[in-house]
C-alpha cells in the first residue's frame, strides 16, 4: 500500500520548463531543478539556451526544402551506401520493435573520419565516419546550416554534461571520464519529418515507436508545431510533449542511466504521427532534429568499479524514494554491460535500419534477422 502512494507523489503529468542559467543566482537554481528533473521525469523543455536563434532559423528553413527534393537527387546520399548509417531514410524503411516508423529522415554526424583497422574483429568501429549530404548545388548553404548548428549544440552538450555531474553531486567534472579520449567519440543527429497521414483508421499511426535513447543525453529541436511527441511516465502513461516555441527538449539515455546506478532517469518515448485531419495537412509535416549527445566508443558501461562515481546518501535517497519504472515495452540495451558503447550503438543500427545492416554489417544483420528483411 505504501509502495502505490509513495509512486503517485513522486510521478508526474507535465514535463519540466528550466531556464539556462545566465548568472551565479540563476546556476544554483537550474542545478536544483536539473536534479529533479535527472531523477523523477527524465525529459524536460530548456529554455534560453546559448544556441543562437539565427542558427536555429537558418536550419530551419531549410527543412522543407530537404525533403522537398526530387527522390533521385535523396537516393544519391541514401544510407544504405553508408557504413556509417549517416544519410538518407525514405518512408517505411526504419523498425523500432519489429513496427515500421512512418518517417522520413537524414542522419548526420559531427565530422569525423572512420577508424576502423580493417579486421573483422573490430568492424564495429566502422559505425564511426563521414556524413553524406545532398548536392551542394541543388541546397546551397545547407551543409554550412546544419554542421553550425550541431557545433553549437555539441558545445550546449559539453555543458550540460557538467551541469549533470554538479547536479549528481559529482563536481563539474565527475563525468569526464566518459570522454576520455575525443578522437573516439562522435556525436550524431538528424533531421526528420513525419508525415501528415491518408486516414489514421481509428487511432494515430507509429511515427517512431516507444523507445529509450542509447547514449548519455538528447538535445531535441521541435521544429514545427504539431503534437505528437510522448513521454512515459513511471505509471506508464503517455504524457504529452508538446512543442513550446524557443525551447529545445532534453532527455537522458541508457548509458547515463547506467553509469549512475539508475539515478537518472533513461524515460521511454515515443511520436504519434500528426493527426489525419486537413488542418494538419494544411500546415504539412511534423519536423524535428534530435541530437544524440554521445561518450566515447570504447567505453564499457559495465566496467562501474573502474568509473568510480560515488553518490551522496542524500541523491540515493532520492532515487529510491522515486520509486521503480512500470515494465515499459520499449527497445531494450541488454548488451549495455558487456560490451563498448560503439558496440552497442551498433546492434541498435542493425535493429532500426536492417537494409543497411544486411548490407554493411552481414553477420550481425543475420543474428538479429535470421530469416532476412523484416516485411
Ligand atoms: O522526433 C522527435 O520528436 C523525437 C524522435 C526520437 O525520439 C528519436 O529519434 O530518438
Ligand atoms: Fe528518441
Amino acid at each position: 500500500m505504501s509502495n502505490i502512494s509513495s509512486k503517485i507523489v513522486s510521478d508526474f503529468s507535465s514535463i519540466p520548463v528550466i531556464k539556462y542559467p545566465n548568472s551565479s543566482d540563476e546556476h544554483a537554481k537550474f542545478i536544483g531543478s536539473l536534479q529533479n528533473a535527472l531523477i523523477s521525469t527524465g525529459f524536460f523543455y530548456l529554455s534560453d539556451a546559448p544556441v543562437s536563434s539565427e542558427i536555429i532559423s537558418a536550419l530551419g528553413s531549410y527543412i522543407p526544402k530537404l525533403f522537398k527534393l526530387p527522390q533521385e537527387e535523396k537516393d544519391k546520399f541514401a544510407m544504405v551506401n553508408s557504413p556509417h548509417f549517416l544519410g538518407y531514410t525514405k518512408l517505411g524503411s526504419e523498425w523500432t520493435k519489429q513496427k515500421v516508423d512512418w518517417r522520413e529522415q537524414i542522419d548526420i554526424a559531427t565530422p569525423m573520419a572512420s577508424r576502423w583497422n580493417g579486421t573483422e574483429e573490430e568492424r564495429w568501429m566502422n559505425v564511426w565516419g563521414p556524413s553524406q549530404y545532398p548536392d551542394e548545388a541543388v541546397l546551397p548553404g545547407f551543409r554550412n546550416a546544419i554542421d553550425t548548428y550541431q557545433a553549437e549544440v555539441s558545445k550546449l552538450g559539453d555543458q550540460l554534461v557538467k551541469y549533470i555531474a554538479e547536479a549528481l553531486g559529482l563536481g563539474p567534472n565527475g563525468l569526464d571520464k566518459f570522454y576520455e579520449v575525443k578522437e573516439k567519440m562522435q556525436h550524431r543527429g538528424k533531421i526528420v519529418s513525419y508525415p501528415v497521414p491518408d486516414s489514421d483508421e481509428g487511432e494515430r499511426g507509429q511515427g517512431v515507436g516507444p523507445h529509450y535513447d542509447a547514449g548519455f543525453l538528447t538535445i531535441l529541436l521541435q521544429a514545427s508545431p504539431h503534437p505528437g511527441l510522448q513521454v512515459q511516465n513511471l505509471s506508464g502513461e503517455w504524457i504529452d510533449a508538446t512543442p513550446i516555441p524557443g525551447t529545445f527538449v532534453i532527455n537522458f539515455g541508457r548509458a547515463l542511466e547506467f553509469a549512475t546506478q539508475g539515478i537518472v532517469r533513461a524515460t521511454s518515448h515515443r511520436v504519434l504521427s500528426p493527426p489525419a485531419t486537413d488542418e494538419w495537412r494544411k500546415v504539412g509535416p511534423r519536423y524535428s532534429v534530435p541530437f544524440f549527445h554521445n561518450i566515447d566508443m570504447c567505453v564499457r558501461m559495465g566496467d562501474r568499479e573502474k568509473w568510480g562515481l560515488e553518490f551522496s546518501e542524500e541523491i540515493l535517497r532520492l532515487r529510491d524514494s522515486r520509486g521503480k519504472l512500470a515494465n515499459t515495452d520499449s527497445v531494450n540495451y541488454s548488451e549495455f554491460l558487456t560490451e563498448p558503447s560503439g558496440k552497442v550503438q551498433l546492434v541498435g543500427r542493425v535493429k532500426s535500419h536492417p537494409d543497411v545492416a544486411e548490407r554493411h554489417y552481414p553477420e550481425v544483420f543475420k543474428q538479429f534477422f535470421p530469416n532476412g528483411l523484416p516485411k
